[in-house]
């Protein structure tokens, strides 16, 4: 039954060549404006590949599938320079096409935006393995699972779906997705995780240590830190109750203390993700996006070498209304919640 809901394309020789050529259109967007860039992005959108637009139409029309892989892309593997140690990449230029690919992408599923409390309030994310982050809970780590995760589960105006485009992975480091066969659940059980019974708390990719000093964004880290000191209730399952969304995280989420029913209807809906979940080992050139309200993902553990030839992706959060966070963002055009 999950088979159809990850698809995967392979772009043939000439459709790699569009985008190639396409990317070279455009090389002269201005580097420092965000909107200028997420303009032209948005317009060359469309000169993408066709069999790229029409999945992509389909994931944002129909809500399937649920991932898609699109494997293929070109990436000149000395051009991207080496796999850093550290965020931001000292080198943004080196991997500038890389960016625009994935911002191209986020262009047909909604609009790309960024935290001001993560990863320095940049657009584009770099997810790679950092020393001494080893065990975290964070795309950083790599000795220890990244647990599976709707991304930023604590917050209402998480992504709508999460692009990822891998750069490097030699090490083969496996990226988990999954989703619950509901049909498996009691009615007892489904009611109850349509309720708001469940405690959800940030992750530590939201904290000033994780970001470089910065006063403008003082206020957004304290909210996130409310919303540690103080956690929402929230429900599990949302929407259409025949048809429901998700949202889930259990490295920061927890059925209210005292609520057996919770619990219990917790750890059905966690063991059917568990066992359901999938496995793929995203290549040099593969994007992978996920429906963020219809599939969890993770990835499993790897040896980092920090020798430069790292494990590199590169990361975007996309929304299908920028309207819903305007309250959140400081100007129409900003792009940071
Ligand atoms: N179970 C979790 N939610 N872990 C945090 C996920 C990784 C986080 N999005 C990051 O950027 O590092
Ligand atoms: O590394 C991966 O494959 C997934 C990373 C991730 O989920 C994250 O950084 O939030
Ligand atoms: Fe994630």
């Amino acid at each position: 039954m999950t088979d159809l809901q990850l698809r995967t394309v392979a772009l043939t020789h000439e459709e790699n060549t569009e985008v190639d050529d396409l990317l070279r259109t455009l090389a002269d967007v201005p580097v420092d404006s965000t909107v200028a860039l997420l303009h032209r992005t948005r317009l060359a959108a469309q000169e993408l590949p066709l069999r790229i637009r029409t999945e992509l139409t389909g994931m944002r029309l129909y809500d399937s599938p649920r991932a898609l892989v699109v494997t293929g892309f070109g990436i000149d593997d000395d051009r991207i320079g080496p796999t850093p140690v550290t965020r931001p990449a000292p080198a943004p230029e080196r991997t500038r096409n890389q960016e625009l690919l994935l911002l191209l992408h986020a262009a047909l599923l909604g609009e790309a935006f960024g935290w001001a409390t993560q990863q320095n309030g940049r657009l584009v994310h770099d997810v790679l393995p950092i020393p001494g982050e080893e065990t975290e809970q964070m795309g950083s780590s790599s000795k220890a699972e990244l647990l599976w995760h709707t991304e930023d589960a604590f917050h209402p105006l998480r992504c709508d779906y999460v692009g990822l485009l891998c750069l490097r992975n030699h090490q083969r480091a496996v990226t988990t997705l999954g989703w619950p066969d509901l049909s498996r659940l009691t009615p007892e059980d489904r009611a109850t995780l349509l309720e708001p019974r469940y405690l959800i708390r940030p992750d530590t990719s939201h904290t000033p240590e994780q970001n470089a000093a910065d006063a403008q964004s003082a206020e957004r880290f304290a909210a996130i830190a409310e919303m540690d000191d103080t956690p929402e209730h929230v429900a599990v399952l949302f929407g259409d109750p025949e048809d429901p969304y998700l949202r889930i995280d259990p490295a920061y989420m927890s059925p209210a203390p005292g609520d057996a029913a919770a619990r219990r209807a917790y750890d059905t809906i966690t063991t059917l993700i568990e066992d359901a979940l999938q496995y793929v080992a995203l290549e040099a050139g593969s994007l992978l996006l996920v429906d963020n309200y219809q599939a969890v993902h993770g990835r499993k553990p790897f040896v980092a070498a920090y020798d430069g030839r790292d494990r590199w992706l590169k990361r975007v959060n996309i929304t299908r209304d920028l309207r819903r966070s305007r309250s959140a963002r400081q100007s129409a055009t900003s792009l940071l919640v």
